[in-house]
């Protein structure tokens, strides 16, 4: 294994994380090679920062959330990793939440294929054993506010522009009851309910008022704050932290666990309305007028 403090890591067997892109093979079988999800190790201090790489907008392409998942599973397996600290490297934007084309004009194989992808990210990040710590520098809509929510601990940049929540009913869409636990688990049922119904997006302040998340620092200080609040955490055995994460989260997540198949059908059979693919035409045609 060869760990190269501050640049894109080798992990085990010349694998290059961050270096690959989903293709599928001769055989069917999926190779990788991309540069959409860059690993900075600091094996000293057993902290990998994953800077997120998919621009103009980090939006969670099936490719995209493949990568990330590979990425996860190789440091989890990894004994010189405790924690990691998820950020992004477009400017401005943490993630646009999950790829709007993959929930339009695609066949039902293609939906279920694509959400069961944003269910293994989910489980992934939030029954990871490692302390995980979101530094949001950017907007952080729907799924970006998800992934941010798995986390153990959220700092976000201090701009009026970086706004986070769970938007999914202004795009006539529904989040997903296992995206409403972790919500409500977070901030609260009262908080979630109102937040869930109008799809709000807070702007900082408001985001640390209903605890969205847990602290908002000058976008300069945004990487020296998830250290320092990291190196907290890491000061916890990690036994002792690992199992009270799962004693907290583990009811949450086997609801999905438990009922995975049911809500990929349920997520086909909905997306594939055609009055669902009529508003997510017209939203995505929203974003792109926005600029002219
Ligand atoms: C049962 C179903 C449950 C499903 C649960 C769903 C969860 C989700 O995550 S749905 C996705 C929700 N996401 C959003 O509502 C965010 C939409 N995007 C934005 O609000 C903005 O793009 C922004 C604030 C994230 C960034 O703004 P800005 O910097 O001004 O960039 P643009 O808006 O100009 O976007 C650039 C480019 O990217 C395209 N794009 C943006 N978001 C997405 C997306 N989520 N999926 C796919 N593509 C996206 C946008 O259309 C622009 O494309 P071009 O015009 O081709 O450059």
């Amino acid at each position: 294994m060869a760990l190269l403090a501050g640049r894109t890591v080798l992990l085990r067997a010349g694998v290059r994380l961050g270096a690959e892109a989903a293709t599928r093979g001769g055989n069917g079988a999926r190779r990788f090679a991309s540069h959409r999800v860059l690993v900075e190790p600091d094996a000293a201090a057993g902290i990998a920062t994953i800077k997120l790489k998919n621009p103009p907008v980090n939006s969670l392409s099936l490719e995209f959330l493949t990568e990330l998942i590979i990425c996860l599973e190789k440091l989890e397996n990894d004994k010189t990793f405790r924690g990691i600290i998820l950020t992004s490297d477009c400017p401005g934007i943490f993630s646009a939440g999950l790829d709007l084309r993959e929930m339009c004009g695609k066949n039902p194989a293609h939906y279920a294929e694509y959400w069961r992808a944003v269910q293994e990210i989910w489980l992934k990040l939030y029954l990871s054993n490692m302390v995980l710590v979101a530094a949001i520098n950017g907007a952080s809509p729907a799924g970006g506010c998800l992934m941010a929510l798995t986390c153990d601990y959220r700092v976000l940049a201090d701009n009026p522009r970086y706004r986070i929540g769970l938007n999914e009913t202004l795009l006539g869409i529904i989040a997903p009851f296992w995206f409403k636990d972790n919500l409500v688990n977070t901030i609260g049922h009262r908080a979630a309910d109102r937040a869930l119904q109008l799809g709000l997006l807070f702007p900082p302040t408001e985001a640390l008022q209903v605890g969205m998340v847990d602290q908002v620092v000058p976008e300069d200080q945004i990487h020296s704050t998830a250290l320092s609040v990291m190196s907290q955490w890491l000061a916890i055995p990690d036994h002792a932290r690992q199992l009270t994460k799962s004693m907290m989260r583990k009811a949450t997540a086997d609801h999905l666990i438990k009922q995975r198949e049911a809500d990929i059908q349920n997520f086909v059979s909905f997306i594939s309305k055609d009055s669902i693919q009529k508003s997510l035409q017209v939203y995505l045609e929203k974003l792109k007028q926005k600029k002219h």
